[in-house]
């Protein structure tokens, strides 16, 4: 029994359980800081804890995806004691708990928020962006389109967007706006609807290996070289992606140590892994469920058409982003591409397929030339099997070709053995129209023969990082 006295300690099979979310980097001790709900949330299991909106909680430890809390009441009182998610809950007085704080938000995210029937002109959010000068950036709708303004801050913490007006929050900054034109007649009217965070059916205390009746097939969504995906439901509730893989395919001991390093690679713009079944044939790995399917069929149809270059640049940097923790992680994609990146709702861009070169038998994945991607992989990779993080940024060249492209197959007219042959003496792609000079030095950068010469996925992100418009208002800063 877990929780059900005051200050009982978590129970060892809990401690244990949690110890496969060891590797995560989340864990850390977070002893008297205060949390409020920001959903409703009902307990599935006996170690979880419910609670509504509003609910205030001290939290003792972070456990992947899971805070170790107590829920205390206006006068401190402890009322109750489990696991809530972290996606639930905010630090109570920190501007992660207000409603138009939407986080990490990639520019093509917040215009897809901002522009959802449930919004109207004036609605509005606060991202934090990544950018070199800045933390926040607002993001209005006027009316069918999005507006960005940079947010500064100055040496004495006070927030403005010119010179002219500054602010001690933004909670102020926000106030202000509301009355006072931003640009073109555009005041802010209310915060950006946000959805309810999705919570996994698995609790803290489930294994990552789970039984096949779980899992119940609705579509298939598409076929690669090793077997089939389809969109599925775990336990008739939860939307998962399940890809069916033949165990003739399989490098069976691998499998559940490449599995396992998976589940721990948790970011927002790397697909996550949920669970597993490998006990008899096939083997299913059970994975994040993304609407739009791949990038390089979404570039290619009909929504590719309205898609522009600072849209398409921003979906390389979510891309630069996923790889730059994988490049932290020293793990290797080894067949980054288009193909493998997979789009969810409001575009966000995510790396899959990481880590399948390593658990698909050798005799298919390295002599069968037909399962190589030749024109995405780098000279040393092909030449000597020498793949590392640099061999990635050489792919992610390809895959900012492809992106930049809509979708074009790379060395156009040239079979593989060609592609080799002429990059080995050379060769380069040249600039496609309507790229611009930036995009392609990084491309070329990725393609240095030198692996060494080519830059980091930190870097690189950086770089693509300085693209984005922004309005100015009042007097420009
Ligand atoms: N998690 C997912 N959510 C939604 N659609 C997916 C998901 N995973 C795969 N798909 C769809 O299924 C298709 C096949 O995926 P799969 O990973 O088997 O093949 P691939 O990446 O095209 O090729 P391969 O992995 O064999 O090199 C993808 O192109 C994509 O459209």
């Amino acid at each position: 029994m877990f929780f059900k006295d005051k200050g009982a300690t978590f129970s060892k099979s809990t401690r244990s359980s949690m110890g496969t979310q060891d590797l995560m980097p989340r864990r850390r001790s977070q002893a008297s800081l205060h949390y409020v709900g920001l959903w409703d949330f009902s307990a599935r299991t006996e170690e979880e804890m419910s609670f509504i909106k509003g609910d205030l909680f001290q939290v003792s430890e972070t456990c992947g995806d899971w805070l170790k809390a107590h829920k205390i009441d206006s006068f401190g009182r402890i009322i109750g004691e489990g696991f809530i998610p972290y996606n639930y809950v905010a630090k109570k007085e920190a501007v992660e708990a207000q409603s138009w704080f939407f986080e990490t938000l990639s520019r093509s995210e917040a215009v897809k928020k901002l522009m959802s029937p449930t919004n109207t002109t004036g609605a509005f959010l606060i991202r934090v962006s990544e950018k070199q000068g800045f933390k926040y950036v607002l993001s209005v709708r006027n009316e069918e389109s999005v507006k960005h303004f940079k947010i500064f801050q100055n040496s004495h913490g006070e927030f403005h967007l010119n010179t002219k007006s500054k602010f001690k929050t933004l909670e102020d900054l926000i106030e202000y706006y509301k009355d006072t034109n931003l640009s073109d007649g555009l005041t802010l009217t209310r915060p950006c609807l946000k959805q309810e965070p999705v919570v996994l059916p698995i609790s803290t205390t489930d294994a990552w290996e789970r039984p096949r009746d779980e899992f119940t097939f609705i579509r298939r969504l598409g076929e690669g070289n090793f077997g089939e995906v389809f969109e599925g439901l775990w336990r008739q509730q939860f939307k998962v992606a399940i890809k069916v893989i033949k165990q003739d395919f399989m490098k069976e001991k691998d499998f559940q140590a490449e599995t396992q390093i998976m589940k721990t690679l948790r970011h927002k713009h790397i697909l996550s892994l949920y669970a597993t079944c490998s006990v008899g044939d096939p083997f299913y790995i059970i994975m994040e469920f993304m609407a739009k399917g791949n990038l390089l069929d979404l570039v290619r149809g009909a929504e590719g058409k309205f898609l522009e270059v600072n849209d398409l640049i921003d979906m390389a940097y979510q891309v630069a982003d996923g790889m730059e923790f994988l490049e932290s992680k020293n793990y290797i994609h080894r067949d980054l591409a288009a193909r493998n990146i997979l789009v969810g709702e409001d575009y966000i861009c995510k790396v899959a397929d990481f880590g399948m070169a390593r658990i698909i038998k050798d005799s298919f994945y390295k002599s069968t030339s037909s399962y190589i991607p030749y024109k995405w992989t780098a000279p040393e990779a092909l030449q000597y099997n020498y793949f590392s993080t640099k061999s990635d940024v050489w792919s992610f060249g390809i895959l900012l070709y492809e992106i930049i492209t809509c979708g074009q197959i790379p060395y156009a007219g040239m079979d593989n053995t060609e592609v080799l042959a002429e990059v080995s003496r050379g060769y380069r792609m040249p600039q496609p129209p309507n790229c611009p000079n930036m995009i392609y030095k990084i491309m070329s950068d990725c393609w240095k023969t030198e692996p060494s010469k080519r830059p980091t996925f930190q870097n690189i992100k950086k770089q693509l990082g300085q693209f984005g418009k922004y309005e100015a208002t009042g007097d420009v800063h």
